[in-house]
């Protein structure tokens, strides 16, 4: 077991021309825990996982993950990592089988086509291995992306809104074997979502994230005392309409700057 966080963030700072996306964002991860990262539309959850993988450079701030410095070293820990995104696609004309096996080589997979038949299976995209991926549904693509980033079994995954295209049947598998996944390998996620019941379910912390700004954190169980409600969709709903106990930790938070 590593003596540092998974994760670890330190003051990070995203800007673009005038919008301040992520502002003085400090958080880290416990090997093996699952964070939420939640927040309306722009609150900067994507440009973080950007930043975190490198694939986004911070206009400031520290990023280290399994211990390396993001920002000089990433390299030794994409080989660890993995993500899914809706908003990158595989390469479209590739089919399915074509697009793991590219990925699988990419992070160095051993006996890779062992492990796509697994992966294919786990995510039920073996039906359409053999088809192009540009020409799958939208629920078909979440879930051929989620197979690509468990290809390398990571010890880092990072999920932006993972389930956001499925249908709650599928969702709701996927959620358990994401935590099976978790519970089996002591994998550390960091998960952007805006399905509240799956943060419940699957976030042992959450950040809640307002313009690029820690808004409040704690473990789901926390922040639906500290707010005064009943789950994490109310909590929410506070934050993004600025009422009730929600506004109060926004003062706090802003007062112990
Ligand atoms: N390439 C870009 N150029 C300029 N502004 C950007 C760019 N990418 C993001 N932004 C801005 O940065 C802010 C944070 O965006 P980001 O995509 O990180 O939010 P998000 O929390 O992931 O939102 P969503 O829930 O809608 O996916 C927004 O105000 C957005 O308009």
């Amino acid at each position: 077991m590593l003596a540092v966080p998974s994760i670890d963030v330190r003051h990070l700072r995203k800007v673009y021309g005038e919008v301040v996306a992520v502002d003085d964002l400090t958080f880290a991860v416990q090997h093996g825990a699952v964070l939420g990262l939640l927040g309306g539309n722009g609150a900067g959850k994507t440009t973080t996982i950007s930043m975190l993988l490198g694939l986004l450079e911070p206009t400031a701030g520290e990023i280290h993950v399994l211990g390396i410095d993001m920002r000089r070293q990433r390299y030794a820990a994409l080989p660890r990592m993995n993500f899914s995104s809706p908003y990158v696609d595989l390469p479209h004309r590739l089919t399915v089988r074509q697009n793991l096996l590219f990925y699988g080589r990419l992070y160095g997979v051993k006996q890779l086509r062992r492990r796509i038949d697994e992966i294919a299976e786990l995510m039920q995209v073996a039906a359409f291995l053999d088809r192009q991926t540009g020409k799958l549904s939208a629920g078909q693509k979440t879930r051929v992306a989620l197979a690509k980033a468990l290809i390398n079994k990571p010890d880092v995954l990072l999920l932006d809104e993972p389930t956001a295209s499925l249908d709650p049947d599928t969702a709701d598998w996927v959620r358990t074997y994401l935590k099976d996944y978790q519970a089996q390998t002591q994998a550390t996620i960091l998960l952007a979502s805006h399905n509240m019941s799956e943060v419940e379910r699957l976030c042992d912390d959450v950040i809640l994230l307002q313009s690029g700004r820690v808004f409040d954190r704690g473990s789901p169980r926390e922040l639906i005392e500290r707010f005064g409600r009943e789950d994490m969709e109310q909590v929410f709903l506070d934050m993004a309409r600025g009422r009730g106990r929600g506004l109060e930790a926004l003062r706090r938070n802003e007062a112990a700057k």
